[in-house]
C-alpha cells in the first residue's frame, strides 16, 4: 500500500476532533461514533472501510455536514461545519464539497447538462455563460459530451456515475466525499470510476472515499478503519491484518506511543526483549553485530513495520540493535503481556509473525555476512 507521509508541514484540510455521534429513539439511545480523532490532509486519497453499520456513512455525513455530531468539532479548512446554520451550510457544501453517492442521484428531470449546472447556479459560481462552458468541460472530462442533453434514464449507471463526478466538481471543491462510489457498479466500470479519482488526487484534490471493496481500498493512499464507531490505529492494521477488527480495536487502545531521537537505541543487541514496537512515523535501522565488532546496518523499517516479536515469541535476547534513523522515530508498543494475550488469541497472526521472523532473521545475517569484512 502507497504511503503518504502526513507529518510534513502541510495543515490539514479535514480534522474531527473527539466527535460523538448518538442516535436516540424510542428503543432508546444509541451511540454510533465514540470519540472520533482524525486528520486529513490536502491531496490525500483516503479510504473509510468497516463492517456494515460500523458508522462510516455516519462519519462521512459529519465531513458534509448532512448529519450533525451530538459532541466534537468538524473543521474544513478553517470553517466549523458542526456549528455552522443551515442556510450557511447549503452554500458552504455546494462551494466546497463534491458529493458522490452510491446511486448517483442525478436529478430525473433535468439533462445531464443541467445536471452539472445545477450546483454553479445554485451557489452562484462562475458567470451564466461561463456556467454552460464549465459543464461542457466537465462531462467532456468523463467522456460524456456526446451525451450531454440527455436524461439520466437514457444513459448506464456507470455513465450516470461519471456525470455525478462531474457534477460534485462543479463548483471546483477541494474536497470530495464519496459513500461507495462504486457499490452499484460492475467491476470494469468501478475500475474508471476509481481511475478518475486517482486523475482528481494528481490534482490536488482530497478524496475521501467510503469503501466495501477490498481490491480497491488496498490502492488509497490511506485507509481509516472503523470498528465498532471507533478509529482502528492504522499501523495497527497494516502490521497485523489477519486480526479481527474488534482485536485491532483492543491493540489500538492498549499501544504506547513512544519517539525517539536520530541514533537513539530502541532496543539492545542481547539485552532481554520486553515490547513489540510498531513504527509509525520515520523509520528504524537494525543493526547486527559481525564477528569483529563492526555493526552492520541490515535493513530498515518504515512505518507500518514491525520488530521485537521474534524475542517476545521466543521468550530470548534480542537478536539486533534496533535504533532510530536519522529522520527520529515514533512507535507504538505493546508490552510482552498484551503482546502475548494477543497472540494466544490469533493462532493466524501468530504463524504470520513466526513466518515472517525466520525469513527476516535469516535475510539480515545474509546481509551482514554479504558485508565485506
Ligand atoms: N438516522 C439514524 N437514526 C438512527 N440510527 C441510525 C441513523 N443513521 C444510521 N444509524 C445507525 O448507525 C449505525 C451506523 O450506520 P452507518 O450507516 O454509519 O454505518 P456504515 O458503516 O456506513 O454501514 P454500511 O456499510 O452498511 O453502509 C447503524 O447501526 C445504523 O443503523
Amino acid at each position: 500500500m502507497p504511503v503518504v507521509q502526513t507529518t510534513g508541514e502541510s495543515q490539514p484540510i479535514v480534522r474531527i476532533r473527539d466527535l460523538v455521534k448518538t442516535y436516540s429513539s424510542t428503543a432508546g439511545d444509541f451511540t454510533v461514533l465514540k470519540n472520533i480523532h482524525v486528520d486529513f490532509y490536502p491531496g490525500e486519497f483516503v479510504g473509510v472501510i468497516g463492517k456494515s453499520g460500523s458508522g462510516k456513512s455516519t462519519l462521512i455525513n459529519m465531513i458534509t455536514g448532512i448529519d450533525r455530531p451530538t459532541q466534537g468539532e468538524v473543521y474544513v479548512g478553517n470553517v466549523a461545519v458542526h456549528s455552522m446554520s443551515e442556510n450557511e451550510m447549503a452554500i458552504w457544501r455546494g462551494r466546497n464539497m463534491g458529493i458522490v453517492f452510491q446511486f448517483f442521484q442525478l436529478l430525473p428531470m433535468l439533462s445531464l447538462l443541467e445536471n452539472v449546472m445545477l450546483p454553479m447556479d445554485f451557489c452562484n459560481m462562475y458567470s451564466v455563460p461561463e456556467r454552460y462552458e464549465r459543464a461542457m468541460y466537465l462531462l467532456r472530462m468523463v467522456e460524456m459530451q456526446d451525451h450531454a442533453n440527455k436524461l439520466p434514464s437514457a444513459i448506464s449507471g456507470g455513465q450516470q456515475q461519471r456525470v455525478a463526478i462531474a457534477r460534485a466538481l462543479a463548483n471546483d471543491p477541494p474536497v470530495i466525499v464519496a459513500d461507495e462510489p462504486t457499490g452499484n457498479l460492475d467491476s470494469k466500470t468501478a475500475e474508471a470510476v476509481f481511475a478518475m479519482f486517482e486523475q482528481l488526487i494528481d490534482r490536488g484534490k482530497t478524496i475521501v472515499m467510503v469503501t466495501h471493496d477490498s481490491s480497491l481500498a488496498k490502492r488509497v493512499t490511506r485507509t481509516v478503519l472503523i470498528a465498532d464507531g471507533e478509529v482502528v490505529n492504522e499501523y495497527v492494521f497494516r502490521a497485523m491484518p489477519t486480526l479481527t477488527h474488534q482485536q485491532m480495536l483492543h491493540v489500538t487502545k492498549e499501544l504506547v506511543p513512544m519517539t525517539f531521537e536520530p541514533g537513539q537505541v530502541i532496543m539492545r543487541e542481547s539485552d532481554p526483549g520486553d515490547h513489540f514496537y510498531i513504527v509509525t512515523e520515520g523509520e528504524v535501522e537494525i543493526a547486527l553485530k559481525r564477528p569483529d565488532g563492526v555493526d552492520v546496518v541490515v535493513t530498515r523499517l518504515g512505518p507500518g513495520k514491525y520488530f521485537g516479536e521474534i524475542e517476545l515469541m521466543q521468550d530470548r535476547s534480542a537478536v539486533a540493535t534496533v535504533r532510530a534513523a536519522a529522520s527520529g522515530v515514533k512507535v507504538a508498543a505493546l508490552d510482552h503481556a498484551d503482546f502475548d494475550a494477543l497472540l494466544a488469541e490469533s493462532e493466524q497472526t501468530r504463524n504470520a509473525m513466526e513466518y515472517n521472523a525466520s525469513k527476516h532473521l535469516n535475510e539480515n545475517v545474509s546481509a551482514r555476512d554479504g558485508e565485506k569484512l
